[in-house]
């Protein structure tokens, strides 16, 4: 196995191209077999594994950087840099993380988890190592799909007067998670599939280069010629009339030409790309067939490529995409926008029923809000599905273009919540306090699957910024009977007693329940509220309950400051009201990657946890 001589970084400069090339193999072998027990982002690592080899080859880390867009792609990464024995315990609570961490190795430059991050964060590197006068390759690493996200743009722009070597590499396999979108993917798709084209590029230049001393002047003209013979001669004229030398595009699966395309890119001094081709999955096939499924895959079976475990029941992104498959019936004023997600927010039903009225903008959240809201302005009922901790980058557009004109968006917040093992980047607990300090936005998260559904009728038919906010996973389809009509502002008393008040915030709803259960085996009586408006708060209600209760215990999966519970908690204040509040939310600290029922044990939202909280701030009322 050549895999087992692969321990440290810089191992794999000791190996021959025979020895290379197996190693690729096994890699796969390797990555395949982890990832069919632990689950994880297979698709994009089959994509780049001889990519990977190849900038292991042509660069010297940790001296040298590599900036992972996403970083959902970093796994031979990990493998060639010491990090083989983690896969065992990828993306499990205190195991390897599924993205690239400052804090797992020094390999390991910056942290990525959201897309089209690489090419600003590269180029802070680069002029870093200028003014340091360090003597380093910096590198950024950025797919075909994040490179449709506007922030990428925003540092090419920056890029491109540099006069200092930085090297972006275009991860090409013209795949984001489904299909890649727009006319930039479009535009690499032309390049990707001219190949006689590249032959002449190829080809003058050699030509060109082998007359003595004036060939390579000549190449150096035709590159600064605005137009003309470069027009005929140069794939990527984009970049190149941006500034920034293109180079390519390279075969992603060939190390000797990536190398060596490496090399000359290193030549330079100002910002180069070089374009690489992939192939999402590469080697395996059901990946290569299911590309998107093999995103991020669940444990499966390796012979069949299907799941392990198969679902019994349905998660709140199906519920999601029934409901908007009815509403779209209903309503031709409906139209639903994805940023690069229509698999996982489940649009893409509707994108097959209603394709007119359906709109994949790419990695594009700033856009999707504000084109949403030139929909919204036009009478149209735009809802924008999206996960939670992706939306956190629209902010201004979210205050600045919907809600200061108070327009009618609906924001469909998957995600919301502990994510699991994605980790820090993923977990959608902030969306609370980043959207209830946006005057004229409001917020409502469903308690199970029936008020999801009944949540996304009431939004469509309301008039304003609304945003619903529900978990990933597994639908909750308890609490059946309990489907009081939603009226605006009001909650739902679901358990009336006295003592203890439970005021829960969707999801947290199912734990309170349990939470009850569990108090009232000891003989402590509580109320059980389903907050469902999170913004404005039902604060009649909550008067209400402070007059039979001596402790109110608020519930959400949100970071405690600019939550649900602080503002329960402010009103008491404003009205003078002396009842003990106990806050049940998310701590002030990032939650790491593991399992979800783990990670609510460690923040102590889990059900075990909350009963003795609540106990000890009873007994001491
Ligand atoms: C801001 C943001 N939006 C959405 C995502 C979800 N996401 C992760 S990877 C990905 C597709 C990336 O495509 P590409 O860069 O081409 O990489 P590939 O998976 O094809 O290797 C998307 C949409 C994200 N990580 N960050
Ligand atoms: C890397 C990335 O951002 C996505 O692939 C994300 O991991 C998808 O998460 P879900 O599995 O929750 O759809
Ligand atoms: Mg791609």
């Amino acid at each position: 196995m050549i895999l087992e001589k692969i321990n440290h970084v810089n191992d794999i400069k000791k190996l021959t191209s025979v020895e290379l090339e197996l190693l690729a193999e096994e890699i796969r072998e390797f990555l395949i077999h982890k990832i069919s027990i632990t689950g994880g982002h297979l698709a994009s690592n089959l994509g780049v594994v001889e990519l990977t080899m190849a900038l292991h080859l042509a660069f010297n880390l940790p001296k040298d950087k590599l900036v992972w867009d996403v970083g959902h792609q970093s796994y031979t990464h990990k493998i060639l840099t010491g990090r083989k024995a983690g896969f065992d315990e990828l993306r499990k609570y205190g195991g390897l993380s599924g993205f690239p961490k400052r804090t797992e190795s020094a390999c390991d430059c910056f942290d990525t988890g959201h897309s089209s991050t690489s090419i600003s964060a590269g180029l802070g590197l680069v002029q870093a190592s200028q003014i340091l006068e360090k003597d380093n390759y910096v590198v950024s690493i950025i797919g075909d799909g994040a490179l449709t996200g506007g922030m990428a743009y925003e540092a090419l722009n920056n890029a491109a007067r540099l006069n200092r070597n930085f090297i972006i590499v275009l991860n090409d396999n013209n795949m984001s998670i489904s299909e890649n979108v727009g006319a930039i993917s479009q535009y690499l798709n032309n390049i990707r599939t001219a190949d006689a084209y590249t032959d002449l590029k190829t080809g003058v230049y050699d030509t060109l280069s082998k007359i003595p001393i004036y060939g390579e002047k000549v190449v150096g003209q035709i590159r600064k010629t605005k137009n003309g013979i470069k027009q005929l001669v140069i794939p990527g004229m984009l970049f190149e009339n941006m500034g920034i030398t293109y180079l390519g595009p390279v075969d992603g699966h060939n190390i000797e030409k990536m190398v060596k395309a490496l090399g000359e890119a290193k030549k330079l001094n100002q910002a180069v790309i070089v374009h690489i081709k992939t192939n999402k999955g590469q080697g395996y096939s059901p990946a290569e067939r299911h590309p998107a499924r093999f995103h991020g895959a669940e444990p499966f079976e390796i012979e069949t490529g299907l799941p392990t475990c198969k679902r019994a029941k349905a998660n709140y992104s199906d519920i999601f995409s029934t409901v908007m498959r009815k509403l779209g019936d209903r309503d031709k004023k409906v139209v639903a926008i994805t940023a690069a997600m229509p698999d996982g927010t489940g649009l893409k039903r509707f994108k097959n029923m209603f394709p007119e009225r359906f709109f994949d903008v790419g990695i594009a959240e700033e856009h999707a809000v504000t084109f949403a809201a030139g929909l919204a302005a036009e009478g149209l009922k735009p809802i924008f599905a999206v996960y939670s901790s992706f939306l956190q980058r629209a902010y201004d557009q979210i205050l600045h273009d919907v809600c200061i004109q108070n327009l009618h968006v609906i924001f469909a917040i998957d995600r919301s919540g502990l994510v699991g093992s994605d980790g820090e980047t993923h977990q959608g607990l902030f969306d609370i306090s980043y959207l209830s300090s946006i005057p004229n936005m409001n917020i409502i998260a469903p308690k199970n699957k029936w008020e999801l559904s009944d949540m996304l009728k009431f939004a469509v038919d309301f008039d304003g910024p609304i945003a619903i906010r529900y978990p990933r996973g597994e639908a909750y389809d308890g609490l059946r009977n309990y489907r009081a009509p939603i009226a605006y502002g009001r909650s739902e008393v679901i358990f009336d007693e006295s003592d203890i008040a439970l005021v829960a915030v969707g999801s947290m709803v199912k734990t309170a329940n349990e939470v009850r259960e569990d108090l009232k085996e000891i003989s402590y009586n509580c109320s059980l509220v389903n907050a469902r408006f999170v913004k404005p708060i039902d604060e009649e209600a909550i008067l209400e309950l402070v007059k039979d209760h001596k402790l109110i215990v608020t519930l959400e999966e949100n970071v405690k400051n600019g939550g649900f519970g602080e503002k329960v908690l402010q009103l008491m204040s404003e009205c003078g009201i002396q009842t003990r509040v106990l806050i049940i939310a998310i701590p002030d600290e990032y939650v790491e990657h593991g399992n979800v029922e783990i990670l609510k044990k460690e923040v102590g939202i889990d059900r075990e946890s909350i009963v003795k909280k609540i106990i000890a701030a009873y007994v001491n009322l």
